[in-house]
């Protein structure tokens, strides 16, 4: 299967409480700030993709190794630190040196899928956590809002993923929100006026009108708005009728549909979108298989004490 050296009873014996506390955390996290756990999730998405699930993305800058968090697609963007730091700290209280950053981060996304009503899964563990971080890396392989089509296809290849990797994880913009920034050249691009109802032209037009006016100049980029218009607090398989809809917020989301008009890919949308249950199945693998890229095991890396610096 997909979890390679990765197992779920990883810490049964040495510390069997640790699902159970990051679940309850996540669940005070989240219900503090709903958009919480779309940021958790994200996390492992960033953290994965850049060499591997390591934890990498945690790191703090420290002498001359920048950290990932200043890299452009997390910077003033990605969240969620203080609450995978709360969660260690707890951690580290009930069995010291034992349960990874990288772990953490796994557990966390997991939990906050399940919390917004998706699916749920049974989590694999073992990751130890990298003793560096590559700010190059998170510039290089996290796929820019704006990519086409192709470059989306071959940086899940890089990591090992396909193409039907590629449509179940973007489902994961079913929750959370993205900036101004990541999505006005979607809004003002002529050429996307396609949509595949034939009714929904003017809604569509209204959906990018009132976008357009959001962001209407760059004091804006950092305003907020649903990747899901219509459910953006729970996750469902909404974010692929938005597709059929031209709804996507995103280039990247857009282009599913608009650039395999009638293909392999727009046929998957077309089932994500009348068929939750095949979304949950099929985002649970591909979450699994995420999860499992270039993992450190047995006596790689280390199980940080602080997730933001390698221990001393
Ligand atoms: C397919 C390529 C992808 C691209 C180009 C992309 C890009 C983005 C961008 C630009 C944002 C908004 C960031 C901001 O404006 O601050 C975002 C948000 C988000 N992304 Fe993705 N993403 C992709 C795939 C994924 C995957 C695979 C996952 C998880 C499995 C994911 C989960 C999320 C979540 C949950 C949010 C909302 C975060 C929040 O509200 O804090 N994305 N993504
Ligand atoms: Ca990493």
């Amino acid at each position: 299967e997909f979890g390679g050296p990765l197992l779920k009873d990883f810490y049964k014996e040495s510390c069997p409480l640790a699902e159970e506390i990051v679940k309850h955390n996540v669940e005070v996290a989240v219900l503090k700030d709903p958009r919480m756990a779309a940021s958790l999730l994200r996390l492992q998405f960033h953290d994965c993709f850049v060499l591997g699930c390591d934890a990498s993305v945690l790191l703090d800058t420290h002498g001359d190794m920048v950290s990932e968090k200043q890299a452009t697609p997390n910077v003033n963007s990605l969240r969620g630190f203080e609450v995978i730091d709360y969660i260690k700290y707890l951690l580290e209280d009930a069995c010291p040196l034992t349960v990874s950053c990288s772990d953490i981060i796994a557990m966390a996304a997991r939990d906050s899928v399940f919390l917004r009503g998706g699916p749920w899964w049974e989590v694999l563990l073992g990751r130890r956590d990298s003793l560096k971080a590559s700010f190059a890396g998170a510039n290089q392989f996290i796929p820019a809002p704006n990519s086409s089509l192709d470059s989306l296809i071959n940086n899940f290849k890089q990591q090992g993923l396909d193409i039907q990797d590629l449509i179940a994880l973007s489902g994961a913009h079913t929750i959370g929100k993205a900036r101004c920034l990541s999505f006005k050249q979607r809004i003002v691009q002529p050429n996307m006026e396609q949509t595949f109802y034939v009714d929904e032209f003017k809604r569509h037009s209204t959906f990018r009108r009132v976008l357009r006016s959001q962001c209407k100049d760059s004091s804006r980029d950092n305003e907020l708005s649903p990747l899901d218009i219509k459910t953006e607090a729970y996750f469902d398989n909404h974010y692929y009728i938005n597709l059929l809809e031209g709804k996507g917020l995103l280039i990247s989301d857009n282009v599913l549909v608009t650039e395999d008009h009638e293909g392999e890919i727009f046929r998957k949308i077309w089932e994500y979108a009348v068929d939750q249950d095949l979304f949950f199945i099929d985002f649970v693998e591909s979450m699994l298989k995420m999860g499992s890229i270039n993992v450190l095991t047995g006596i790689e890396g280390e199980i940080r004490e602080n997730c933001r610096f390698v221990n001393v």
